[in-house]
């Protein structure tokens, strides 16, 4: 089977030039995340960048309506907005956050991983892995400001920040919740889980496919902090200044060094993982179980 190409290459076939706010704010100049004047905002069709370098920092919105799936093209636009603010020295920080109202993330895009051949699984699954690799290993401090519910892969997205902000909603759950669509979270979303709630709340919340309202998550320590919904962002703009006092080379050696035995696991064996995962995905019965699962999501409309 002919593995995925390299994100790279994925993100020259896939994306259009960086464009200025695409969408109703094109063209304008917004004030920066931070109150700066006259920073333009950037970013690409599913992914709004509002950048404020004086304060050394950017939010970074995800765009992706109506429910902020992961699809190849969402993940690679992640990525690239990532790679971006990395490579620029005026940026310490991002604030991850959503402009979907009430969703964060529905996790990975299901119509990437139902009744696709195995050379776009393996290829979807290479751009999940380097998404979680970026973002968990990333020398910036990451903070979510989870403003909805955040479901499996989007929740392991907020698991790879350094520090979680949630809104305090009881519609906002949050959780690793595979094992509910027929599915099995992968040992690299499981160890997340693990270094973030200890053994024991991941294994019952894993086995379970708990999905954690606010007070709940905040008491296992899913996430740092529950703020009323409208001070998610200020919450998280206010805990960014105790990390960014923190000289950085000796905040990105100790990150590193806390994470990346979690991500070497990964990083021995990433292709024995997508080919588990394409023998996994393709399986008739693991087929026919999204399947159900997307047409459960489609007939609660009814
Ligand atoms: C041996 C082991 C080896 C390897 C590992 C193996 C396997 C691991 C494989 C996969 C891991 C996957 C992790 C995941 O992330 S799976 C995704 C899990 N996500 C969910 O369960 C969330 C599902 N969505 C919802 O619950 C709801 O949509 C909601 C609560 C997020 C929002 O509810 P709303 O009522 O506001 O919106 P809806 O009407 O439900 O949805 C609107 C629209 O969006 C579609 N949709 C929702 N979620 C997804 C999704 N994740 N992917 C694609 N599409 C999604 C939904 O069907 C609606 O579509 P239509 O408008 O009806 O067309």
């Amino acid at each position: 089977m002919a593995l995925a190409v390299g994100i790279r290459g994925l993100t020259r076939s896939l994306l259009r030039p960086w464009v200025r706010v695409p969408g109703p704010a094109r063209g304008r100049t917004e004030p920066a995340a931070g109150g700066g004047d006259g920073v333009r905002c950037f970013g690409s069709p599913r992914v709004l960048v509002e950048p404020d370098p004086a304060a050394g920092f950017a939010v970074m919105k995800m765009r992706n309506p109506p429910v902020n799936s992961l699809s190849l093209e969402f993940l690679t636009e992640l990525l690239i907005s990532l790679e971006k603010l990395e490579s620029d020295k005026a940026f310490h920080a991002i604030i991850l956050t959503s402009d979907c109202p009430g969703i964060f993330s529905a996790g990975l895009d299901l119509m990437e991983m139902c009744g696709r051949d195995p050379t776009h699984y393996a290829e979807y699954w290479k751009a999940v892995q380097e998404l979680w690799l970026r973002f968990y290993l990333s020398h910036l401090v990451v903070i979510s400001a989870i403003n909805g519910v955040n479901a499996a892969g989007g929740c392991l997205l907020a698991l790879s920040c350094d520090y979680r902000v949630l809104a305090d909603n009881p519609k906002y759950a949050m959780g690793l919740n595979e094992t509910l669509l027929g599915i099995i979270a992968p040992f690299w979303f499981k160890d997340t889980l693990v270094n973030t709630v200890g053994h024991r709340t991941a294994e019952r919340a894993l086995q379970l496919g708990l999905l954690f309202p606010p007070a709940e998550a905040l008491q296992v320590g899913m996430v740092d902090k529950v703020v009323p919904e409208d001070q998610v962002l200020s919450a998280a703009r206010s805990e960014l200044a105790q990390w960014l006092a923190i000289p950085g080379h000796a905040r990105q050696l100790t990150k590193s060094l806390m994470r990346k035995p979690t991500a070497d696991r990964l990083l021995k064996e990433r292709d024995a993982d997508i080919q588990n995962f394409v023998r996994f995905i393709s399986r008739d019965a693991i087929q026919k179980a999204l399947r159900v699962y997307l047409e459960k999501l489609k007939q609660k409309k009814t």
